[in-house]
């Protein structure tokens, strides 16, 4: 069975789609789950949510968000942070309370508690409705990366020279080299998941991730073999999905 392949015009198409996905998850249920994701890519999804929220009304007061990972060693104040990154370009926007708000906690005293505490939270929300998902350039969803377990849950991940180099290039300078992020375990027991890529510069790894073999040098692999997976991609990041007169 193939997921499900959208393939916007551009980007603010993309975000367009993904945003119409989302909003209808939760008109059907006022009480979604939702799972979140940082980096550029979901930068337009959000801005397209806070859009429906003010102009549609579209009501965040009873949805509950879990993020998928914050780094290690910093405060939620700092400017590198993903607590920072998703109160600035989502939630001060939007009707959500802050008690229905979850990130790990990256300053937590002791990392394995604060992961044990995590995945408890999510599963008493009754677990992740919809997860939103952006693809690192090595393949990596949340932080795990090549090699990480098909089994784990939520834990510290130690981050790879590139994607260090990839997130500096978005976040500015001194991107501590760890981080707390869902396991890939986590994330497939999301119901649903939203996988969101743009521009050439993620073509290769999409289509490493939805045509290859499934294989753990590749995390993103895993996703095909997620029933509930829907894959929203703009044409640049579309362009090794088509061939033959399929899909992919
Ligand atoms: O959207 P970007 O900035 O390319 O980042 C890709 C992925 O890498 C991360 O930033 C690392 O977790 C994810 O949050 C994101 O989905």
């Amino acid at each position: 069975m193939h997921p499900e392949l959208i393939i916007a015009e551009d980007y603010q198409d993309l975000s367009r789609k993904a945003a119409l996905r989302v909003a209808e998850q939760i008109k059907k249920k006022p009480t979604t789950v939702l799972g979140l994701a940082t980096g550029k890519t979901p930068l337009g999804l959000y801005r397209e949510l806070i859009r429906l929220h003010q102009e549609e009304g579209l009501d965040f007061s009873r949805v509950k968000t879990f993020n998928l990972d914050e780094y290690y060693g910093i405060s939620p104040e700092d400017k590198r942070s993903f607590h920072y990154y998703m109160w600035e370009n989502l939630f001060k926007h939007l009707n959500i309370p802050r008690g229905n708000i979850h990130l790990p906690d990256g300053g937590a005293q002791d990392i394995e508690e604060e992961c044990r505490r995590y995945e408890e939270a999510i599963r008493e929300a009754g677990g992740i409705d919809l997860q939103v998902l952006g693809i690192g350039s090595n393949g990596h969803i949340g932080f795990n990366e090549p090699g990480t377990e098909w089994g784990s849950l939520t834990h510290l991940a130690k981050l790879t020279p590139e994607t260090i180099k990839d997130n500096e290039e978005e976040g500015g300078e001194g991107i501590p080299g760890f981080a707390l992020t869902m396991g890939i375990k986590t994330i497939m027991r999301a119901n649903r998941i939203l996988l969101l890529a743009y521009g050439e510069s993620k073509a290769s790894i999409i289509a490493r991730a939805l045509k290859g073999p499934v294989d753990k040098s590749v995390p993103a692999s895993i996703l095909q073999l997620h029933p509930g997976l829907v894959v929203i991609v703009d044409k640049e990041a579309a362009k090794f999905l088509k061939g033959e007169g399929q899909v992919w």
